[in-house]
């Protein structure tokens, strides 16, 4: 298939890539790599999969921060007055798509510990494969924030190209979403649906592509399911 080969290992050795307004960063680091094989594996139980998916969003978080907003401070160290930054205000905003977006979130605000967080509650139609959204907290007006979008898994992009229309919606223009596995089909999705508006996707990898039912391959399984179902 093109698109995988587009957004494959080629995509790895140059991210991050730009298509149209969409820029996609698949992190190649061997931890992170590590980090994803061990939460692939079917026989991973949910507390390992929960501890490592929190330390691979903090590598991931590292990478998805870059361009997060600082501003000039003075310091003095025991030895010098000097200068240095702080995270700026108004305070970046963490939005995770519960339910399995919560697996991510102290990953993610352990690495901006001013951030607000705001919830959105959605899920796919395992029939349709439609996302309906059935929750939202959120501040109304997003205009002049960062945005970080936390959802492990974006398979036919529906939830999070819904997500961050809603994000548009509220005035954000600085999007970046935060995703453990991407599938070569939500990535199309989201350049064409969110054509227009700069939304950054910050991965572990770019997978093979979607089976019949709407998951990833070779993916995960379930990530909610993995991170909150019945204990094994
Ligand atoms: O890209 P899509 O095809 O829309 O699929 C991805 C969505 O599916 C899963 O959520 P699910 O609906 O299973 O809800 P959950 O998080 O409560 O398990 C996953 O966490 C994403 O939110
Ligand atoms: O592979 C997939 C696709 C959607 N949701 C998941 O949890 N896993
Ligand atoms: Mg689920």
């Amino acid at each position: 298939m093109a698109a995988v080969r587009r957004y494959g290992r080629a995509a790895v050795a140059e991210s991050p890539v730009t298509v149209r307004d969409m820029r996609l960063h698949v992190v190649d680091h061997p931890l992170v790599a590590h980090k994803l094989t061990t939460l692939r594996d079917r026989r991973t139980d949910s507390a390992t999969f929960r501890r490592l998916a929190d330390e691979l969003v903090t590598l991931l978080a590292y990478e998805a921060t870059r361009d997060v907003r600082t501003e000039q401070i003075d310091v003095e160290t025991p030895v010098a007055a000097t200068t240095g930054v702080k995270l700026s205000r108004p305070r970046p905003l963490v939005v995770p798509i519960l339910r399995a977006g919560l697996g991510m979130l102290d990953g993610m605000v352990r690495l901006l510990p001013t951030a607000e967080v705001g919830f959105l509650g959605m899920i796919r139609n395992e029939e349709t494969l439609q996302a309906s959204t059935y929750a939202t907290r959120m501040p109304e007006d997003l205009s002049g924030r960062q945005v970080y979008v936390l959802d492990p898994m974006l398979a036919t992009g529906g939830t999070l190209v819904a997500a961050i229309q809603e994000l548009i919606r509220r005035g954000a223009r600085d999007v970046t979403a935060v995703v453990l596995l991407a599938a070569p089909e939500g990535v199309e999705v989201m350049e064409r649906e969110l054509a227009g508006t700069p939304v950054t996707v910050v991965t572990a990898a770019v997978d093979d592509h979607l089976n019949e039912h709407g998951y990833i391959v070779p993916g995960l399984g379930d990530a909610g399911d993995r991170l909150y179902g019945a204990a094994e």
